[in-house]
């Protein structure tokens, strides 16, 4: 989704840049427009609740250039191939392995946790990217800029197989400040002698026999690394020297380190600002698949309203840690009910409001939308902007409490809840948890009385308008079975 901007491009945004260390001002390569890109997924779990840390993030940050007057072409990729157990040039491929796991073809491992993944950002009001690209629908482009890189002296094939050369490429570490590292635990001895220097990284790997998921290239077949598709498709779908690139704190090295090193080695000038989000944490460790101590979304939502999730996940800056445990929760709970309850109350009054002039009011309205703002123009600092929405909450029930607020007033508000609440941090959306469970209660009482309604045609012998009850629910989707307990409905 590219909104159209409604203002023009505030030009005083802040962002911390993770390659210059500090927070600097953000000009956009084209004025009013951005391009923006996110390491996605990889497709071979459910997502947990650290995964939506970063989704959410990175979902509000966008929201909010798109808030500042700016159009962001949002940029996220989708991992189904290349991805290594451990992270690194060796194992098996993770969705590979969960195809045997579950006895699954690799594509139904990707679809099915593709599509899981999109349920859970739906449910948590993440935007839909604009181009949302599969690494296994680029392996051409990521096979052109290996063939870059090889031509150029930063690339050299070794049995089957392509490596980055980190010798040649003295820039290599920048972004992270790290220099050496060897990745060479649990490396086989032979891919330890395929390489020229223990730092060098995989672009291409040879499939071994009995590897399905492999691709005809000019070094046999085999199958992209992990970080070459971030590259190939980022340049492809955002241009050389494109603005901001995404991903969690963990991915800065080896991944982006990668990303950058073969993209600028191949000629093309990479993303122009990094940023970074911290970790979930439980516990005060990651939360990571890898380690077993994770909470999946689904599970999550299970228990807590979306909006409550989402407000806990913005109530801490991208870049600190955010820890996951019951007090969060009940706090994010109870501070999101304060918001949502004023907003309602002031959508309740407001087609009954009287026109009547209130300048203070008014005027507190209007301090608290500029709180928000430069809160989010400061490094998209969400802790203050959700302070500012309290200090508005606060002066909006005093108001709502001693007197009759006028029209006016109640629109100023509504629309601070709307578009800075709604809008840029992407709570208040219809159809969260709480309005689903409403919606829940009222089909039980109504499949209640269609079911006493169908026991009373029954018991009076009108069979032929009980078939039809039954007919109609059909139709929807609904069966309805006659127990001993008497009739029970289910979809
Ligand atoms: N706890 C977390 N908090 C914030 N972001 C996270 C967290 N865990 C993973 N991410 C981010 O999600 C993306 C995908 O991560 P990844 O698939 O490696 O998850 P993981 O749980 O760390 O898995 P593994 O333990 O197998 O490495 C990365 O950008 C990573 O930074
Ligand atoms: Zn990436």
């Amino acid at each position: 989704m590219t909104q159209a901007p409604t203002r023009t491009p505030d030009p005083d945004i802040l962002l911390y840049d993770t390659m210059q260390r500090q927070k600097v001002r953000f000009v956009p390569t084209a004025p009013g427009r951005v391009g923006m890109y996110l390491c996605g997924p990889t497709v071979y779990s459910d997502a947990h609740l650290g995964h939506a840390k970063k989704e959410v993030a990175f979902d509000v940050i966008r929201r909010a250039l798109m808030h500042f007057g700016y159009a962001v072409r949002y940029v996220t990729n989708v991992t189904d191939v290349g991805h290594l157990q451990n992270d690194s040039d060796d194992g098996e491929d993770k969705l590979l392995a969960r195809a045997r796991l579950e006895s699954l073809e690799p594509m139904e491992v990707a679809d099915k946790y593709f599509w899981s993944f999109v349920r859970d950002m739906d449910a948590l009001n993440v935007l839909k990217p604009s181009i949302n690209p599969r690494a296994t629908g680029h392996v051409p482009e990521q096979i052109k800029l290996i063939e870059e890189l090889i031509e150029r002296g930063h690339a050299y094939e070794a049995n089957g197989s392509v490596y980055f050369d980190v010798r040649s490429w003295p820039e290599y570490g920048k972004l992270s400040g790290r220099r050496l590292d060897d990745q060479e635990e649990g490396t086989r001895e032979e891919v330890r002698e395929e390489k020229r220097d223990p730092r060098d990284f995989a672009l291409w790997k040879r499939a071994e026999p009995g590897h399905i998921m492999r691709w005809e290239s000019p070094w046999g077949l085999g199958f992209p690394g992990w970080h070459i598709e971030c590259s190939a498709m980022s340049l492809k779908y955002l241009g050389e020297g494109f603005d901001i690139h995404g991903g969690g704190l963990d991915l800065q090295f080896p991944h982006h380190e990668a990303e950058i090193a073969q993209s600028e080695a191949a000629g093309h000038p990479f993303a122009r600002y990094w940023m970074h989000n911290n970790m979930l944490t439980i516990g005060g460790e990651k939360m990571s698949k890898s380690k077993g101590n994770f909470t999946t979304v689904q599970d999550v939502l299970a228990r807590h309203d979306p909006m409550v999730v989402r407000f806990l996940l913005v109530s801490s800056h991208y870049r600190s840690v955010t820890e996951f445990s019951d007090a969060a929760f009940e706090s994010a709970r109870s501070g999101y009910r304060r918001l949502s309850e004023a907003l309602h109350e002031v959508e309740r009054r407001l087609p009954s409001a009287p026109e009547r002039p209130e300048p203070a009011l008014l005027a507190k309205i209007g301090g608290h939308v500029r709180e928000f703002e430069d809160a989010m123009r400061d490094d998209f600092n969400t802790p203050r902007a959700v302070a500012a929405l309290f200090g508005l909450t606060t002066d909006v029930n005093a108001a709502l409490n001693a007197e009759e607020v006028g029209r006016e007033a109640l629109e100023a508000a509504r629309d601070a809840y709307r578009t800075l609440g709604g809008d840029v941090l992407g709570l208040f959306a219809e159809g969260g948890a709480t309005a689903r469970q409403d919606d829940t209660q009222v089909v039980d009482a109504l499949m209640d009385l269609v079911l006493k309604a169908r026991q009373n045609y029954r018991l009076n012998k009108q069979y032929a308008q009980a078939d039809e009850l039954r007919g109609t629910l059909a139709r929807v989707g609904v069966t309805v079975e006659d127990t001993k307990e008497g009739p029970r409905w289910r979809r």
